[in-house]
């Protein structure tokens, strides 16, 4: 059976060591999922040290490999490095553009000028070449000296200045630009998709101690296309490659590679164990972004007592209390969804759980709580406020609402899994998980995607933004009570 792995082209040049060029490319497109093709503009000799020598093959050659690749195979993504001179990248351009002419390929273009080693890798009379092919590119990944030069500028020192040159240079080439941090002094990396417009989605990690970074911007841009090609978002895309480069990073220094500066760890996660995602699939996508707020919901004391019986009485009613609060805003915020939902079984489905939420969750609250309901702490309050913040937009509020179907699930199948019958919350536990939920669960992802799929890129950040919030959020709100409350921003804030 077919699993639609999506075809990405790099056409970049070669690093005999494997750290960088098309070697870093395949072993990445390979790690994020991809089946990786490449065409190479040119060789050169190199290690972790430096670039000895660079043969550059005649342009007409390279049109041969490119054309020999697009007569025969569907290219879902290009990424495009190392092009070396005026000449390639004319030919390149060239083919790019009649390609691009019968199907709009998505495009990554790293504009590779000098390595950090120092080295040459683009001749200095290619610019305006380079910046013809930058027309045909959605997205530019320069390190900030390459930045600088594309934006006729010195190069940034602060983070502030690396996004004033990516919004000028998305703005005179009507790309996004993936500015990157690396090159600054600090205990972060910062990353920014930037628009025209402004920052589009900033990722951050720590900077991690090593020294093995040989191919870092080779491997991430490739990582960006073959996300891309999956997923049809950038951001997402931006989210899923820099959390797996973090990671290859942090890998690195397992490898031996030569003396100097080695390769990061491509293929680690994967010879590690973890599993290799390979569904095209925007909520998967999601669901694996917020990977450490579950697994920070999974670590509470709350969940961890709920689950063993040994939760306090206290606790448990204080929950109970600021939950039925919470679901009464809950189901007015369903409510307004079925109100701003434009087809009929949007509405029905979100107006069928306002419902239900009221009537089945709150009867079992106040039987429970006996008529005692407390006030809403400032948690509770936070998050309410950031769904009736999303109220205006329908594909916004449903990503916002989503993580209370899926994280509650999620969370509730597990429990469920841990209760028996002499458990002290047994019918509470029993309560967690309904085939019922699970399908209006499934059902709400749904309706999600089909947004997700048919929006454009501000409203994809900004229900990506919506989930990721409401996911916080939800940790907060499980984490409300005082064995846990110590060493969590609750988001108040
Ligand atoms: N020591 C490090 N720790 C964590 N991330 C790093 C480190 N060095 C580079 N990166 C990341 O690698 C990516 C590429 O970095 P950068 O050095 O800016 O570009 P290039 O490799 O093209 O020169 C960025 O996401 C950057 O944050
Ligand atoms: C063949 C080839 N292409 C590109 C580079 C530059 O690699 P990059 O990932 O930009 O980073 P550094 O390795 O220079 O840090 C290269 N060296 N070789």
């Amino acid at each position: 059976m077919s699993q639609d792995i999506k075809n990405i082209l790099s056409i970049a040049g070669s690093d005999p060591s494997g750290g960088a060029g098309i070697q870093a490319d395949l072993k990445s497109i390979a790690a994020c999922g991809g089946y990786g093709m490449a065409v190479v503009s040119a060789l050169t000799a190199q290690n972790t040290h430096g670039v000895r020598a660079v043969h550059v093959p005649p342009a007409p050659f390279l049109n041969e490999q490119l054309l020999a690749v697009s007569d025969d195979i569907a290219i879902d993504a290009i990424k495009i490095g190392m092009l070396a001179n005026a000449g390639i990248i004319g030919t390149l351009t060239d083919w790019l553009a009649a390609v691009r002419l019968s199907s709009p390929v998505p495009v990554v273009l790293d504009p590779v000028m000098i390595a950090t080693s120092g080295d040459r890798l683009l001749d200095a009379d290619a610019e305006d070449a380079l910046r013809r092919l930058m027309e045909h590119a959605d997205v530019l990944t320069p390190n900030i000296p390459e930045l600088a030069v594309i934006a006729r500028a010195e190069a940034a020192t602060t983070w502030e200045e690396v996004v004033i040159q990516a919004r000028q240079v998305a703005a005179t080439y009507s790309v996004l630009v993936l500015a990157k941090g690396g090159h600054l002094a600090g205990s972060d990396c910062p990353d920014a998709l930037i628009d025209a417009d402004g920052v589009l989605h900033e990722v951050v990690s720590p900077r991690l101690d090593t020294g093995n970074t040989h191919g870092t911007g080779c491997s991430f841009s490739s990582a960006l296309a073959t996300f891309y090609a999956r997923t049809g978002d950038w951001v997402q895309s931006l989210t899923a490659s820099k959390r797996w480069l973090t990671a290859a990073i942090a890998g690195a220094d397992q490898l031996r590679v030569g003396s100097g500066h080695g390769p990061v760890n491509h293929l680690g996660q994967l010879w590690a164990g973890a599993p290799l995602a390979t569904a095209n699939d925007s909520m998967w996508l999601w669901w694996e972004a917020i990977e450490s707020i579950r697994s920070g919901i999974d670590g509470l004391a709350f969940i961890r007592g709920l689950k063993d019986g040994t939760l306090g009485r206290a606790d448990f009613e204080d929950y109970l209390g600021q939950d039925a609060l919470y679901l009464r805003t809950y189901a007015r915020v369903m409510s307004r969804a079925s109100e701003l939902a434009p087809t009929t079984e949007d509405q029905r489905f979100w107006a069928a759980n306002a419902s239900g939420c009221l009537e089945e969750e709150l009867k079992l609250h106040r039987g429970r709580l006996e008529e005692r309901v407390p006030e809403p702490s400032a948690t509770t309050t936070a998050y309410l406020n950031h769904l009736v913040s999303c109220s205006n937009d329908y594909a916004v509020l449903v990503a916002a609402l989503l993580p209370c179907f899926w994280i509650y699930q999620d969370v509730g199948s597990r429990l469920a899994a841990a209760n028996h019958d002499s458990h002290p919350y047994n019918d509470w536990l029993a309560t967690y998980s309904s085939p019922e939920f699970d399908k209006s669960t499934a059902q709400a992802i749904e309706v999600a995607r089909v947004l997700f799929d048919a929006a454009d890129q501000r409203t994809r950040t900004n229900m990506w933004k919506a989930f990721e919030a409401s996911s916080a959020h939800e940790l907060y709100f499980f984490a409300q009570t005082a064995a846990d409350r110590q060493g969590v921003d609750h988001g108040t804030k």
